[in-house]
Protein backbone atom coordinates (compact mmCIF):
# COMPACT_ATOMS: atom_id res chain seq x y z
CA UNK A 1 0.00 0.00 0.00
CA UNK A 2 1.10 3.43 -1.01
CA UNK A 3 1.96 5.32 2.50
CA UNK A 4 -0.24 8.47 2.03
CA UNK A 5 -3.43 6.52 0.62
CA UNK A 6 -6.14 8.10 2.33
CA UNK A 7 -8.79 5.34 0.61
CA UNK A 8 -8.52 1.91 -0.10
CA UNK A 9 -11.05 -0.54 -1.87
CA UNK A 10 -9.99 -4.15 -1.59
CA UNK A 11 -12.25 -6.40 -3.31
CA UNK A 12 -15.14 -4.31 -3.14
CA UNK A 13 -18.53 -5.84 -4.39
CA UNK A 14 -21.75 -4.78 -3.70
CA UNK A 15 -25.33 -6.20 -4.85
CA UNK A 16 -28.54 -4.66 -4.42
CA UNK A 17 -31.19 -7.84 -4.43
CA UNK A 18 -28.99 -9.96 -6.27
CA UNK A 19 -28.03 -7.46 -8.83
CA UNK A 20 -23.78 -6.69 -8.63
CA UNK A 21 -23.27 -3.33 -9.29
CA UNK A 22 -20.05 -3.48 -8.28
CA UNK A 23 -17.88 -6.68 -8.95
CA UNK A 24 -14.70 -7.14 -7.01
CA UNK A 25 -13.27 -3.73 -7.45
CA UNK A 26 -9.93 -2.89 -5.70
CA UNK A 27 -8.62 0.70 -5.92
CA UNK A 28 -6.07 3.33 -4.02
CA UNK A 29 -6.77 7.17 -3.48
CA UNK A 30 -4.06 9.13 -2.09
CA UNK A 31 -3.96 12.54 0.28
CA UNK A 32 -4.60 15.41 -1.45
CA UNK A 33 -5.70 14.63 -4.92
CA UNK A 34 -8.07 15.42 -7.48
CA UNK A 35 -10.10 11.87 -8.84
CA UNK A 36 -12.83 11.42 -10.78
CA UNK A 37 -14.76 8.62 -11.30
CA UNK A 38 -16.37 8.48 -14.92
CA UNK A 39 -18.58 6.08 -16.77
CA UNK A 40 -21.95 5.65 -18.75
CA UNK A 41 -25.38 6.01 -16.74
CA UNK A 42 -25.91 3.12 -14.40
CA UNK A 43 -21.98 1.72 -14.06
CA UNK A 44 -21.89 2.61 -10.24
CA UNK A 45 -20.12 5.62 -9.97
CA UNK A 46 -22.71 6.51 -7.01
CA UNK A 47 -22.66 3.19 -5.44
CA UNK A 48 -18.84 3.85 -4.70
CA UNK A 49 -19.76 7.45 -3.76
CA UNK A 50 -22.31 6.02 -0.93
CA UNK A 51 -19.55 3.54 0.31
CA UNK A 52 -17.00 6.14 1.00
CA UNK A 53 -19.13 8.20 2.78
CA UNK A 54 -20.68 5.25 4.73
CA UNK A 55 -24.26 5.50 3.55
CA UNK A 56 -24.09 1.79 2.31
CA UNK A 57 -21.62 -1.37 3.24
CA UNK A 58 -20.62 -3.63 0.68
CA UNK A 59 -21.61 -7.02 0.12
CA UNK A 60 -18.11 -8.55 -0.10
CA UNK A 61 -14.31 -6.80 0.35
CA UNK A 62 -13.09 -3.96 2.58
CA UNK A 63 -13.14 -0.30 2.58
CA UNK A 64 -9.75 0.89 4.41
CA UNK A 65 -9.32 4.69 5.84
CA UNK A 66 -5.78 5.36 6.71
CA UNK A 67 -5.20 1.23 6.61
CA UNK A 68 -7.92 0.79 8.89
CA UNK A 69 -10.89 -1.30 8.03
CA UNK A 70 -14.48 1.34 8.12
CA UNK A 71 -16.98 -1.16 6.67
CA UNK A 72 -18.95 -0.52 9.38
CA UNK A 73 -18.29 2.47 10.47
CA UNK A 74 -21.27 5.21 10.49
CA UNK A 75 -21.17 7.84 7.94
CA UNK A 76 -21.08 10.87 10.82
CA UNK A 77 -18.23 9.28 12.51
CA UNK A 78 -16.51 9.67 8.81
CA UNK A 79 -13.73 12.93 7.49
CA UNK A 80 -16.14 12.84 4.51
CA UNK A 81 -18.43 15.71 3.36
CA UNK A 82 -20.76 14.96 0.16
CA UNK A 83 -22.03 18.00 -2.72
CA UNK A 84 -25.16 16.50 -3.96
CA UNK A 85 -26.71 17.13 -7.59
CA UNK A 86 -29.14 19.11 -6.61
CA UNK A 87 -27.06 20.94 -3.91
CA UNK A 88 -29.78 19.68 -1.12
CA UNK A 89 -29.55 23.13 0.50
CA UNK A 90 -31.99 24.48 2.87
CA UNK A 91 -34.25 26.99 1.21
CA UNK A 92 -35.54 28.46 4.27
CA UNK A 93 -32.39 29.77 6.00
CA UNK A 94 -29.92 31.94 4.29
CA UNK A 95 -26.26 31.27 3.31
CA UNK A 96 -24.57 31.80 6.51
CA UNK A 97 -26.91 29.62 8.14
CA UNK A 98 -26.76 26.93 5.20
CA UNK A 99 -22.88 27.06 5.59
CA UNK A 100 -23.29 26.96 9.73
CA UNK A 101 -25.55 23.86 9.68
CA UNK A 102 -23.19 21.35 10.03
CA UNK A 103 -21.29 23.33 13.06
CA UNK A 104 -24.38 24.08 15.07
CA UNK A 105 -25.09 20.41 15.20
CA UNK A 106 -21.85 19.80 16.43
CA UNK A 107 -22.42 22.58 18.69
CA UNK A 108 -19.66 24.51 18.51
CA UNK A 109 -18.99 28.01 20.08
CA UNK A 110 -20.67 30.77 18.02
CA UNK A 111 -17.85 32.89 17.86
CA UNK A 112 -15.80 29.84 15.78
CA UNK A 113 -18.80 28.90 13.77
CA UNK A 114 -18.52 32.62 12.77
CA UNK A 115 -15.03 32.19 12.12
CA UNK A 116 -15.02 29.75 9.89
CA UNK A 117 -17.85 30.03 8.17
CA UNK A 118 -16.21 33.42 7.10
CA UNK A 119 -13.36 31.23 6.05
CA UNK A 120 -15.36 29.01 3.79
CA UNK A 121 -17.63 30.91 2.24
CA UNK A 122 -14.16 33.49 1.73
CA UNK A 123 -12.81 29.73 -0.20
CA UNK A 124 -15.56 30.30 -2.63
CA UNK A 125 -15.87 33.74 -3.33
CA UNK A 126 -19.17 34.36 -1.40
CA UNK A 127 -18.16 36.89 1.41
CA UNK A 128 -20.81 39.48 1.62
CA UNK A 129 -23.68 37.21 0.41
CA UNK A 130 -23.99 35.91 4.32
CA UNK A 131 -27.60 37.04 4.55
CA UNK A 132 -29.18 36.26 1.25
CA UNK A 133 -31.87 33.85 1.06
CA UNK A 134 -30.73 30.51 -0.90
CA UNK A 135 -33.70 31.64 -3.62
CA UNK A 136 -32.04 35.09 -4.63
CA UNK A 137 -28.47 32.84 -5.55
CA UNK A 138 -27.76 32.04 -9.26
CA UNK A 139 -27.16 28.32 -10.08
CA UNK A 140 -23.57 28.71 -9.86
CA UNK A 141 -24.00 30.83 -6.45
CA UNK A 142 -25.72 28.43 -5.01
CA UNK A 143 -22.88 25.68 -5.82
CA UNK A 144 -20.86 27.30 -4.24
CA UNK A 145 -22.17 27.59 -1.04
CA UNK A 146 -22.95 24.00 -1.47
CA UNK A 147 -19.19 23.79 -1.24
CA UNK A 148 -18.79 26.01 1.38
CA UNK A 149 -21.21 23.87 3.49
CA UNK A 150 -19.16 21.02 2.71
CA UNK A 151 -15.31 22.53 3.57
CA UNK A 152 -16.61 24.04 6.65
CA UNK A 153 -16.46 21.17 8.22
CA UNK A 154 -12.82 20.57 7.21
CA UNK A 155 -13.28 16.89 5.81
CA UNK A 156 -10.55 14.87 4.40
CA UNK A 157 -12.25 13.55 1.42
CA UNK A 158 -15.35 15.87 -0.20
CA UNK A 159 -17.56 13.73 -2.35
CA UNK A 160 -18.63 15.35 -5.59
CA UNK A 161 -21.69 13.27 -7.31
CA UNK A 162 -22.24 15.42 -10.59
CA UNK A 163 -22.04 19.16 -8.72
CA UNK A 164 -22.14 20.88 -12.39
CA UNK A 165 -24.73 18.69 -14.09
CA UNK A 166 -27.48 21.58 -13.36
CA UNK A 167 -25.21 24.45 -14.95
CA UNK A 168 -25.70 25.46 -18.11
CA UNK A 169 -22.62 24.97 -20.51
CA UNK A 170 -20.55 28.60 -19.67
CA UNK A 171 -21.23 28.51 -16.12
CA UNK A 172 -20.20 24.61 -15.99
CA UNK A 173 -16.69 25.67 -17.45
CA UNK A 174 -16.26 28.18 -15.41
CA UNK A 175 -16.91 26.42 -12.31
CA UNK A 176 -14.83 23.68 -13.30
CA UNK A 177 -11.80 25.75 -13.48
CA UNK A 178 -13.04 27.47 -10.09
CA UNK A 179 -13.28 23.54 -8.41
CA UNK A 180 -10.05 22.41 -9.93
CA UNK A 181 -8.14 25.96 -8.15
CA UNK A 182 -10.41 24.89 -5.00
CA UNK A 183 -8.85 21.68 -4.92
CA UNK A 184 -5.58 22.83 -5.12
CA UNK A 185 -6.01 25.31 -2.40
CA UNK A 186 -7.37 23.39 -0.04
CA UNK A 187 -5.25 20.18 -0.49
CA UNK A 188 -7.66 17.57 0.66
CA UNK A 189 -8.79 14.91 -1.83
CA UNK A 190 -11.92 15.59 -4.22
CA UNK A 191 -13.46 12.40 -5.68
CA UNK A 192 -15.89 13.91 -8.39
CA UNK A 193 -18.93 11.57 -10.69
CA UNK A 194 -19.37 12.37 -13.74
CA UNK A 195 -20.58 11.20 -17.31
CA UNK A 196 -18.88 13.51 -19.09
CA UNK A 197 -15.44 12.88 -20.45
CA UNK A 198 -14.48 16.36 -21.02
CA UNK A 199 -14.91 17.93 -17.94
CA UNK A 200 -12.82 14.19 -16.69
CA UNK A 201 -10.02 14.94 -18.62
CA UNK A 202 -9.86 19.05 -18.17
CA UNK A 203 -9.98 18.45 -13.66
CA UNK A 204 -8.50 14.97 -12.71
CA UNK A 205 -5.11 13.92 -11.34
CA UNK A 206 -6.23 10.64 -11.56
CA UNK A 207 -9.60 9.32 -13.57
CA UNK A 208 -11.38 5.95 -12.71
CA UNK A 209 -13.11 4.60 -15.93
CA UNK A 210 -16.03 2.41 -14.57
CA UNK A 211 -18.16 0.12 -16.68
CA UNK A 212 -20.18 -2.78 -15.90
CA UNK A 213 -19.49 -2.84 -12.27
CA UNK A 214 -15.94 -2.98 -13.12
CA UNK A 215 -12.61 -0.39 -13.38
CA UNK A 216 -11.72 -0.41 -16.71
CA UNK A 217 -8.82 1.88 -16.44
CA UNK A 218 -7.41 4.43 -14.36
CA UNK A 219 -4.70 6.66 -14.70
CA UNK A 220 -4.08 10.28 -15.32
CA UNK A 221 -5.91 12.11 -17.96
CA UNK A 222 -3.19 11.72 -20.39
CA UNK A 223 -2.45 8.22 -20.11
CA UNK A 224 -5.90 7.21 -20.44
CA UNK A 225 -6.24 9.41 -23.82
CA UNK A 226 -2.92 8.06 -25.67
CA UNK A 227 -2.94 4.32 -23.85
CA UNK A 228 -6.37 3.15 -23.50
CA UNK A 229 -6.44 -0.48 -22.23
CA UNK A 230 -9.80 -1.43 -24.33
CA UNK A 231 -12.25 -0.62 -26.85
CA UNK A 232 -14.62 0.37 -23.78
CA UNK A 233 -12.44 3.47 -22.83
CA UNK A 234 -11.21 4.20 -26.33
CA UNK A 235 -14.73 4.81 -27.22
CA UNK A 236 -15.67 6.37 -24.24
CA UNK A 237 -12.81 8.85 -23.80
CA UNK A 238 -12.35 11.24 -27.03
CA UNK A 239 -13.58 9.97 -30.84
CA UNK A 240 -10.94 7.35 -31.81
CA UNK A 241 -11.07 5.19 -34.84
CA UNK A 242 -11.37 1.55 -33.97
CA UNK A 243 -10.60 -1.12 -35.98
CA UNK A 244 -9.87 -5.16 -35.64
CA UNK A 245 -6.54 -6.23 -36.10
CA UNK A 246 -3.74 -8.58 -36.04
CA UNK A 247 -0.49 -8.32 -34.86
CA UNK A 248 1.77 -10.00 -37.78
CA UNK A 249 4.98 -9.70 -35.25
CA UNK A 250 6.11 -6.96 -32.88
CA UNK A 251 6.18 -3.51 -34.21
CA UNK A 252 4.02 -4.58 -37.24
CA UNK A 253 0.48 -4.84 -37.33
CA UNK A 254 -2.47 -5.51 -40.16
CA UNK A 255 -5.62 -3.48 -40.13
CA UNK A 256 -7.53 -2.19 -43.51
CA UNK A 257 -6.44 -4.84 -45.42
CA UNK A 258 -2.73 -3.55 -44.52
CA UNK A 259 0.74 -3.94 -43.06
CA UNK A 260 1.55 -0.93 -41.03
CA UNK A 261 5.08 -0.22 -38.76
CA UNK A 262 4.11 0.59 -35.18
CA UNK A 263 5.55 0.75 -31.85
CA UNK A 264 3.93 -1.71 -30.19
CA UNK A 265 5.60 -4.87 -28.73
CA UNK A 266 5.14 -7.84 -26.69
CA UNK A 267 2.15 -9.45 -28.26
CA UNK A 268 1.95 -12.98 -29.41
CA UNK A 269 2.75 -13.85 -33.44
CA UNK A 270 -0.45 -13.35 -35.40
CA UNK A 271 -2.78 -12.22 -32.38
CA UNK A 272 -5.78 -10.55 -32.68
CA UNK A 273 -6.00 -7.15 -31.44
CA UNK A 274 -8.09 -3.96 -31.78
CA UNK A 275 -6.19 -0.86 -33.40
CA UNK A 276 -6.74 2.80 -32.64
CA UNK A 277 -5.95 6.26 -34.21
CA UNK A 278 -7.39 9.39 -32.92
CA UNK A 279 -8.79 11.76 -35.53
CA UNK A 280 -6.45 14.60 -35.00
CA UNK A 281 -3.27 12.10 -35.78
CA UNK A 282 -4.63 11.65 -39.40
CA UNK A 283 -3.90 13.99 -42.12
CA UNK A 284 -4.77 14.44 -45.36
CA UNK A 285 -2.50 13.83 -48.40
CA UNK A 286 -3.09 13.27 -52.21
CA UNK A 287 -4.44 9.96 -52.70
CA UNK A 288 -0.99 8.64 -54.12
CA UNK A 289 0.89 10.02 -50.77
CA UNK A 290 -1.44 8.02 -47.70
CA UNK A 291 -0.55 5.14 -46.30
CA UNK A 292 -4.91 4.67 -46.78
CA UNK A 293 -6.76 6.05 -49.62
CA UNK A 294 -10.21 7.15 -48.48
CA UNK A 295 -13.74 7.96 -50.37
CA UNK A 296 -15.35 11.40 -48.04
CA UNK A 297 -19.05 10.53 -47.52
CA UNK A 298 -19.46 14.05 -45.37
CA UNK A 299 -17.60 17.19 -43.89
CA UNK A 300 -18.69 19.22 -40.91
CA UNK A 301 -17.53 22.81 -40.30
CA UNK A 302 -16.54 22.62 -36.57
CA UNK A 303 -14.46 25.87 -35.81
CA UNK A 304 -11.38 24.86 -35.01
CA UNK A 305 -11.47 21.99 -37.79
CA UNK A 306 -13.22 19.93 -40.21
CA UNK A 307 -14.51 16.94 -39.44
CA UNK A 308 -14.17 14.73 -42.03
CA UNK A 309 -15.91 11.03 -42.56
CA UNK A 310 -15.23 8.58 -44.93
CA UNK A 311 -14.62 4.83 -45.87
CA UNK A 312 -11.13 3.04 -47.45
CA UNK A 313 -11.39 -0.02 -50.07
CA UNK A 314 -12.51 -2.30 -47.45
CA UNK A 315 -15.16 -0.58 -46.28
CA UNK A 316 -13.80 0.73 -42.84
CA UNK A 317 -15.09 4.06 -41.33
CA UNK A 318 -12.50 6.73 -40.84
CA UNK A 319 -13.30 9.69 -38.97
CA UNK A 320 -10.63 12.96 -39.10
CA UNK A 321 -9.95 15.89 -37.69
CA UNK A 322 -8.31 18.51 -40.10
CA UNK A 323 -7.95 22.00 -40.94
CA UNK A 324 -7.59 20.75 -44.43
CA UNK A 325 -10.92 20.70 -46.57
CA UNK A 326 -12.04 17.84 -48.49
CA UNK A 327 -15.09 17.30 -51.10
CA UNK A 328 -17.60 15.08 -50.47
CA UNK A 329 -16.93 12.68 -53.19
CA UNK A 330 -13.48 13.01 -53.74
CA UNK A 331 -10.66 10.16 -52.90
CA UNK A 332 -7.94 11.10 -50.62
CA UNK A 333 -5.12 9.68 -48.52
CA UNK A 334 -4.41 9.49 -45.06
CA UNK A 335 -1.53 9.54 -43.63
CA UNK A 336 -0.08 8.78 -39.77
CA UNK A 337 3.10 7.92 -38.01
CA UNK A 338 3.46 4.90 -36.58
CA UNK A 339 3.40 6.39 -33.33
CA UNK A 340 -0.48 7.46 -34.07
CA UNK A 341 -1.36 3.72 -34.05
CA UNK A 342 -2.12 2.77 -30.64
CA UNK A 343 -2.35 -1.46 -30.40
CA UNK A 344 -4.41 -3.03 -28.13
CA UNK A 345 -5.04 -6.57 -26.67
CA UNK A 346 -9.12 -7.84 -26.89
CA UNK A 347 -9.70 -7.70 -23.64
CA UNK A 348 -13.24 -8.73 -22.12
CA UNK A 349 -14.40 -4.90 -21.07
CA UNK A 350 -17.90 -6.74 -20.17
CA UNK A 351 -19.49 -6.17 -23.50
CA UNK A 352 -21.08 -8.81 -25.56
CA UNK A 353 -19.08 -8.96 -28.88
N1 LIG B 1 -30.63 1.43 -3.38
C1 LIG B 1 -30.64 0.72 -4.51
N2 LIG B 1 -31.42 -0.37 -4.66
C2 LIG B 1 -31.41 -1.10 -5.79
N3 LIG B 1 -30.64 -0.80 -6.88
C3 LIG B 1 -29.85 0.26 -6.80
C4 LIG B 1 -29.80 1.09 -5.63
N4 LIG B 1 -28.90 2.08 -5.84
C5 LIG B 1 -28.43 1.89 -7.09
N5 LIG B 1 -28.98 0.82 -7.68
C6 LIG B 1 -28.66 0.29 -9.02
O1 LIG B 1 -27.27 0.13 -9.11
C7 LIG B 1 -26.78 0.48 -10.40
C8 LIG B 1 -25.67 1.52 -10.28
O2 LIG B 1 -26.21 2.70 -9.73
P1 LIG B 1 -25.34 4.01 -9.48
O3 LIG B 1 -26.28 5.06 -8.94
O4 LIG B 1 -24.16 3.68 -8.67
O5 LIG B 1 -24.89 4.37 -10.96
P2 LIG B 1 -24.22 5.70 -11.54
O6 LIG B 1 -23.05 5.25 -12.30
O7 LIG B 1 -24.01 6.68 -10.45
O8 LIG B 1 -25.34 6.19 -12.54
P3 LIG B 1 -25.85 7.69 -12.91
O9 LIG B 1 -24.76 8.30 -13.74
O10 LIG B 1 -27.08 7.40 -13.71
O11 LIG B 1 -26.11 8.40 -11.62
C9 LIG B 1 -27.99 0.95 -11.19
O12 LIG B 1 -28.42 -0.12 -11.99
C10 LIG B 1 -29.00 1.28 -10.12
O13 LIG B 1 -30.31 1.08 -10.61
Amino acid sequence: MKQDAIIRFEGVTKQYDGLVVLDDVSFEMEKGKFYTLLGPSGCGKTTILRLIAGFTEPTEGTIYFHGQPVNHVPANKRQVNTVFQDYALFPHLDVFENVAFGLRVKKMKETDIREKVAEALQFVNLKGYENRRIQEMSGGQRQRVAIARAIVNEPEVLLLDEPLSALDLKLRTEMQYELRELQRRLGITFIFVTHDQEEALAMSDQIFILHKGKIQQSGTPKDIYDEPVNRFVADFIGESNILPGRMVQDFLVEFAGKRFECVDGGFQPNEQVDVVIRPEDLEITAPERGKLRVQVDSQLFRGVHYEICGYDENGNEWLVHSTKKAEVGEEIGLYFEAEAIHVMRVKDDGDEK
